[in-house]
C-alpha cells in the first residue's frame, strides 16, 4: 500500500481544501462583559441549495496506521466538523483531477481544531482517533444526493508522522 504521513494540520496546508476552526492567538473581539472572546466568521458556509443544519455525529475512533479505501464528497455544500471533545482526530483530503481524487493527505489536528470542508472537496470520512467521537457537524439539509465516493483500487495506509 501507498503510504500516507499525517502532518500536524495547519491553516495554511489546508487552505485549498477548507478553513480551520481555532480558538488562537488573540480574539476578534472580546463580548459578555469581557468575559469571553469571539473568534469570529472563520468558516465560509456554502450550498448550492438547501439549508444550513447542525448534527452530531458519534463516529468510532480509528488507529494509525489507517487503511484508507475511499474518499467522498459533497457537491452541493460545504462540511465542518467541530469536535465536543479536546482530542484531536485524523483530517484526509484529496486535491481534483478531473473529477477524480488526485494524491491524498493527511492531517492531524491539534487538540481544539476543527475543520470545515469547502463545497466539493474530497474528503475521508470522519475518522477520530479518540473516544468519544464526538462532533458538531455544519452542513447542508436538502433533498436530493450530495454525496460522491470513491473507492480506490488500492487502498493506503496513513502512517504518524
Ligand atoms: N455521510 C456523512 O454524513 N458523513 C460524511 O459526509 C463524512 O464526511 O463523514
Ligand atoms: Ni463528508
Amino acid at each position: 500500500m501507498t503510504r500516507i504521513v499525517a502532518a500536524p494540520l495547519t491553516a495554511a496546508a489546508f487552505a485549498p481544501f477548507g478553513d480551520v476552526l481555532e480558538a488562537s492567538g488573540e480574539p476578534d473581539k472580546i463580548i459578555n462583559q469581557g468575559q469571553c472572546g469571539r473568534y469570529h466568521d472563520l468558516a465560509g458556509l456554502d450550498f448550492s441549495d438547501g439549508r444550513a443544519g447542525i448534527s452530531l455525529f458519534h463516529a468510532n475512533p480509528r488507529h494509525l496506521p489507517y487503511r484508507l479505501d475511499m474518499v467522498e464528497r459533497h457537491p452541493a455544500g460545504s462540511q465542518a466538523f467541530i469536535p465536543m471533545t479536546h482530542q484531536p482526530f485524523l483530517v484526509i483530503v484529496a486535491p481534483d483531477v478531473d473529477g477524480r481524487p488526485g494524491q491524498p493527505l493527511a492531517f492531524v489536528t491539534a487538540p481544539g481544531q476543527g475543520v470545515n470542508y469547502r463545497r466539493g472537496t474530497w474528503h475521508g470520512v470522519l475518522t477520530p482517533l479518540h473516544d468519544p467521537g464526538l462532533f458538531a457537524v455544519v452542513d447542508r439539509i436538502g433533498e436530493g444526493a450530495n454525496l460522491e465516493e470513491v473507492w480506490f483500487d488500492e487502498p493506503y495506509e496513513v502512517v504518524a508522522s
